[in-house]
């Protein structure tokens, strides 16, 4: 346990060994006071000068002073620089891990990691680890002391105090245990609770509030539990090690008149040999505690690590992600297409493959349709050509070069996605607009908000482009969401722009305004898009039909049509429940 903490110490041991060092001399110059204060009384009874003593002890005084607040300052602002440098480190790795580990957590748990987790590690860190090392200090300097007194006696006495050191280790252990299953109802308390509001109106429209009342006063009993079994295990603690140094004074009591008795042992070193076991039950009982503190922490250093034992995209994409990414070949002949997938292979989990070998082609400036029936893995194959997950097999490849020749931002960068749900994030219009383009002006800004349909709304608001969305963007339609991320994909310029059903959310109008604009759209970049509305469908230069994570046929829409009876089937359900009405 305390290796494991050393190593989260990375960084900040210099200021804690200073911190601890300056404590030690702050106790050093305590131990000095007693001296000084005997200097000022002998020079009182003997008639000497005053002064000298006197200005000893005021400078001892000060002195313990001044190094004390300094050394507590110095531990306070390690243990936030420590905080400090676990939450942007812990930030850091979670951005970037990879896709395949992020799907198997729970957000609300990952937050109670980087908040909760790092504040219990934090006083264990600091001022407990301190805490141990000067006790520690003191109590080996005392035990030192003792055994050149009497060797015999101060062994007898460390049979005991290890005794009690092994037994109280034996709680501690379990007092970890029971951390860890604290701060893990802790993260799950979290983590309900952001499932909860994050789907609030769901919550409400399904009268759902007072089961979630009800699963999260669980949780916290089981919190409450575990936190109620560390009290108890820790209060038994601090008496367990009063009893063992209540054992040491009767053995020094009962084996040192023995030993005076046989005159092995001098009455003056009996008396001091007490006086040190009675200066040893501060330190010694502090000691335990902070062990026990120690482990407390446990938990919380377990979960942290937890996190960063989690692979990240840099670590998992060997090719991809690190370095300058390599040179394209200086003779490699014009792509003939934008976006180039050859028989792509690809399961969330190994025995239940997704894409069986999927091929595709996006020529530049052609707006390609990937069609068919839900669960076919089209929005899986979006999210292999955006490497959010490794192939098990195939290539894919942009303006002709492969994903292993780029790593993954420059890679990305050529891609822009509309996502099926549009995430909008908390901030202002112009924060959302600019997200992938955070030097876009403003002018571009409105030519991306023209292209969707969406100038003469935004003209109309009081703010503007600077008018708040609210958490999700709840303050938009979910048709303006959608318009919103397609004008932010857009802002970036891309060579590839991927939309996943981009007409979902949209009006008639507005549908039939963005099928002409991304007709427009292809002078820019290639489009292929996800589509379930004839709209789209129609309007694409190829469609290509995914039926059993394959290209199951690729033409016109007129082609498809007329030769496949799958497409027609596709497409007369689509028209029934999807629009309604087919579009000739
Ligand atoms: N993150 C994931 N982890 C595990 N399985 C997943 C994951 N995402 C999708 N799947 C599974 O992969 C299969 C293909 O899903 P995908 O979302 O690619 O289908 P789709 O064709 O886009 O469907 P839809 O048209 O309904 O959006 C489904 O069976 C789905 O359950």
């Amino acid at each position: 346990m305390l290796r494991q903490l050393w190593t989260l110490t990375r960084g900040q041991r210099r200021p804690l060994v200073a911190a601890l060092l300056l404590t030690l001399i702050a106790a050093g110059v305590g131990v000095a006071q007693p001296l000084a204060a005997k200097g000022v009384v002998d020079a009182l009874t003997a008639h000497r000068p005053l002064l000298g003593p006197v200005a000893v002890l005021v400078l001892v005084l000060l002195a313990q002073a001044v190094i004390g607040a300094f050394a507590a300052f110095l531990l306070e602002r390690t243990g936030e620089r420590f905080v400090l440098g676990m939450r942007t480190g812990l930030v850091s790795h979670l951005l970037r891990i990879q896709m395949r580990a992020f799907d198997q957590l729970r957000v609300g748990d990952l937050m109670a990691r980087a908040s909760t987790d790092v504040a219990a590690l934090r006083e264990a860190l600091t001022h407990v680890s301190v805490q141990i090392a000067t006790n520690l200090c003191v109590a080996l300097g005392s035990l030192v002391a003792m055994f050149v007194m009497d060797p015999v006696l101060m062994l007898l006495i460390l049979g005991v105090l290890l005794t009690a050191g092994v037994v109280i280790n034996g709680l501690s252990a379990r007092i970890g245990r029971v951390s860890m299953t604290l701060q893990t109802a802790v993260g799950a308390i979290s983590a309900g609770l952001e499932r909860a509001l994050s789907a609030l109106r769901t919550v409400r429209a399904n009268r759902a509030e007072q089961r979630e009342i009800d699963h999260l006063a669980a949780l916290s009993h089981r919190a409450y539990d575990a936190a109620v079994h560390s009290a108890r295990l820790t209060a038994v603690i601090a008496p367990a090690a009063q009893l063992a140094i209540n054992a040491a004074f009767v053995l020094i009591l009962l084996v040192g008149a023995a030993r005076v008795d046989q005159g092995a042992l001098s009455l003056g070193a009996l008396v001091a040999m007490l006086l040190y076991a009675t200066q040893l039950a501060g330190p010694l009982t502090e000691l335990m505690a902070g062990i026990a503190s120690v482990n407390r922490a446990k938990g919380a250093t377990e979960r942290i690590q937890e996190v960063y034992a989690l692979p990240t995209e840099d670590s998992g994409v060997p090719t991809a992600g690190r370095g300058t990414p390599r040179r394209q070949p200086p003779h490699r002949a014009p792509s003939t297409a934008s976006l180039e997938i050859r028989d792509l292979r690809f399961g969330y989990s190994p025995d239940t493959p997704v894409l069986r070998g999927l091929s595709l082609t996006v020529p530049p400036h052609a707006l390609v349709a990937l069609v068919g029936p839900s669960g076919a893995g089209k929005s899986t194959a979006f999210a292999l050509v955006n490497r959010f997950y490794e192939p098990w097999s195939g290539s894919i490849r942009i303006d002709g070069r492969p994903a292993t020749d780029m790593g993954l931002k420059e890679w990305r960068s050529h891609i822009g996605w509309v996502e099926q749900d549009c995430p909008i994030l908390h901030g202002t219009l112009r924060d959302n607009l600019r997200y992938a383009a955070p030097d876009a002006t403003d002018d571009r800004l409105w030519q991306a908000l023209d292209l969707v349909n969406l100038t003469h709304k935004v003209r109309r608001l009081p703010a503007g482009l600077d008018s708040e969305v609210g958490e999700r963007g709840a303050r938009l339609s979910s048709g303006e969401r959608q318009r919103i991320a397609i004008a932010r994909a857009v802002l970036a310029r891309p060579r590839l722009l991927l939309m996943d059903e981009p007409t979902a959310h949209l009006d008639p109008a507005n549908e039939a305004a963005l099928t002409v604009n991304m007709h427009d759209l292809r002078q820019e970049c290639a489009l292929l898009v996800i589509a379930h509305r004839m709209s789209t469908i129609e309007a694409a230069d190829t469609v290509v039909m995914l039926a059993n994570g394959t290209a199951h046929a690729t033409g016109t829409y007129a082609e498809l049509l007329r030769t496949h009876p799958g497409f027609q089937r596709l497409v007369g359900g689509h028209s029934a429940g999807v629009n309604g009405a087919r579009r000739s």
